[in-house]
C-alpha cells in the first residue's frame, strides 16, 4: 500500500504549493493551539482550504472541544476533513458526526501509555480515520501536537491492529527515522510538522527527503 503523507503547520499558499509539488496527499492547517509552532489565523486557513486542488484534502486542527463549536469552527474556515486535537466526550463525537455528516472527521489520541488503545471503541463509530501523536494534554500548559518528539511505536502498531479505522502516526517524524516508523507501525498516512522545517519554514530539501524515505519504506 501506498502511504499517504500529510504535511501539517502549513503557514502561506506558497507552502501549500510547495508540499503538494513535493507529492503529498494531505495539508495541515493548523488554528489557534496552547502551544505548539503552527498556528495560523482562521481567514487564512479558508483561504488556502478555498485555493486547494480537488485531490488534495485540507485538515483543519481544531482545539474546540464541543460538537457545536467544531462545526462552527468547520463552517468558517471549509476545510475537506477536520483533526480533533483533544480527547473530546464521546458524546461529542457522535453529536458532531450528526451535526457534519459530510466533513471527514480525524480524531487524535495523544500516546501516553497502553491506556491509549481503549479509546479505539470509543471513538470509532464516529471518526473516518484516527491519527497517533505525541502530545501531553493534561500538562500545565496542554501540549496538543507539533511537539517533534516520537512515541512508543509498539503501542501505534497495537493501535492500528485494532483499529476498524485507518491510522494516521505523527509526532516526531523525519526522514531520518519515518522508514522505520512506516515499518514497524504500517499505518495508513504519516503527518509530519517540525521534522520538515528549518527555522520555522517548510524546507524543500527536507521535505524532498522526507518523500522519498515514505516511498523508499513503501518498496522495501
Ligand atoms: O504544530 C502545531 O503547532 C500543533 C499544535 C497543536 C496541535 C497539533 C499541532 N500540529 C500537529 O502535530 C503533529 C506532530 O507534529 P511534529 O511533527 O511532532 O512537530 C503534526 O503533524 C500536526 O498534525
Amino acid at each position: 500500500m501506498r502511504t499517504r503523507v500529510k504535511i501539517c503547520c502549513i503557514g502561506s499558499p506558497r507552502e501549500a504549493e510547495l508540499a503538494i509539488s513535493a507529492g503529498a496527499d494531505a495539508l495541515g492547517l493548523v488554528a489557534a493551539m496552547p502551544s505548539g509552532p503552527g498556528p495560523i489565523a482562521d481567514e487564512l486557513i479558508a483561504d488556502i482550504a478555498a485555493a486547494s486542488p480537488p485531490a488534495i484534502s485540507t485538515f483543519l486542527l481544531t482545539s474546540e472541544t464541543s460538537a457545536a463549536s467544531i462545526a462552527a469552527h468547520i463552517d468558517r474556515t471549509r476545510p475537506t476533513t477536520v483533526q480533533i486535537v483533544s480527547h473530546i466526550a464521546a458524546g461529542d463525537a457522535a453529536e458532531l458526526a450528526r451535526l457534519r455528516p459530510h466533513i471527514r472527521r480525524v480524531q487524535v489520541i495523544h500516546v501516553e501509555g497502553p491506556q491509549a488503545l481503549d479509546l479505539v471503541p470509543a471513538y470509532s463509530p464516529f471518526v473516518h480515520a484516527f491519527l497517533l501523536d505525541s502530545g501531553r494534554p493534561g500538562a500545565a500548559t496542554p501540549e496538543l501536537g507539533g511537539t517533534g518528539r516520537t512515541h512508543d511505536w509498539s503501542i501505534s502498531a497495537a493501535f492500528v491492529a485494532a483499529s476498524p479505522r485507518p491510522v494516521f502516526l505523527a509526532g516526531g517524524l523525519d526522514a531520518g527515522n519515518v522508514g522505520e516508523a512506516i515499518r514497524r507501525v504500517r499505518p495508513f498516512g504519516v503527518d509530519v510538522c517540525s521534522g520538515v522545517r528549518r527555522n520555522g519554514a517548510l524546507d524543500l530539501t527536507a521535505l524532498r527527503d522526507f518523500m522519498r524515505a515514505v516511498r523508499a519504506a513503501d518498496e522495501s
